[in-house]
């Protein structure tokens, strides 16, 4: 279980969340989707315990993420397709991770074959890497410790098609197996088709929340999106 309640994160004069509540059950994906600027990122980063709430809290199976006992375990994160060293192999990225957990080589095996970046490709620098295999290498890296919870920043940028039918299956599959997964896309069309629920938010506050069906009443997530964001200002910090 994923909860966020009453978080709010103001930076200087801006008021980037302003009291988010809203829960991501376990065995379920929930959307989260925004305008640009809207606070989806600040909101993960402040579950992800990279950014303090200015009040309220963020928790992952009721603890924040500084006082998770086995954080890799409980909680999977992509926040950052960039981030990992350029130098470095896909294959050394998940080797370093696995280490941190204290997992076994052969996890590493088992994630790249998941994501897809086998033999060579794992082998490469990953400088080289295109957005989309980026994509992969961050999901793999978030799944090592099997986590509880996921957390996915944008996971679906860049990745083709393919890549794109391969992440649905594996979102659905990992709810299914009792996941809590929170999403964040622009792509509204891919979030309809894997998310159970969605959180709709802008200018900082909960716009909407609740299943796709609860939201659209009849109509398309975009047009839901378009109508409920159109007025969605900040409130001064
Ligand atoms: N480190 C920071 N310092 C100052 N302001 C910030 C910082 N990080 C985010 N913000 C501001 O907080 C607000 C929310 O930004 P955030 O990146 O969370 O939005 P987002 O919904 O993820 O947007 P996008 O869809 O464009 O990725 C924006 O006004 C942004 O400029």
């Amino acid at each position: 279980m994923i909860e966020f309640h009453r978080v709010t994160k103001t930076y200087k004069g801006i008021r980037a969340l302003d009291e988010v509540s809203f829960t991501v059950p376990p065995g379920t994906v929930t959307g989260f989707l925004g305008p640009n600027g809207a606070g989806k990122s600040t909101a993960m980063r402040v579950l992800a315990g990279l950014c303090r709430p200015t009040s309220g809290s963020a928790t992952v199976l009721g603890r924040p993420y500084a006082e998770l006992e086995r954080p890799g375990y409980d909680v999977g994160t992509l926040l950052d397709a960039g981030a990992a060293h350029p130098g470095r192999s896909g294959r050394e990225v998940l080797t370093l991770g696995a280490m941190m957990l204290g997992l076994p080589g052969s996890r590493v095996d088992e994630v790249l074959e998941l994501v897809g970046l086998t033999g060579k490709e794992g082998r490469r620098a990953v400088g080289g890497y295109s957005l989309g295999m980026r994509q992969r290498l961050g999901i793999g890296h978030a799944l090592l410790g099997r986590p509880r919870a996921l957390v996915l920043d944008e996971p679906a940028n860049g990745l083709d098609p393919q890549g794109i039918q391969w992440m649905r299956e594996l979102l659905r599959g990992l709810a299914a197996s009792g996941c809590a997964v929170l999403l964040s896309s622009h792509l509204l069309y891919e979030v309809e088709q894997v998310a159970d629920r969605i959180v709709l938010i802008g200018g900082g506050r909960v716009l909407a929340q609740g299943t796709l069906a609860e939201l659209g009443r009849g109509r398309s997530l975009e047009q839901t999106f378009l109508e409920l964001t159109s007025h969605a200002d900040r409130s001064p910090a």
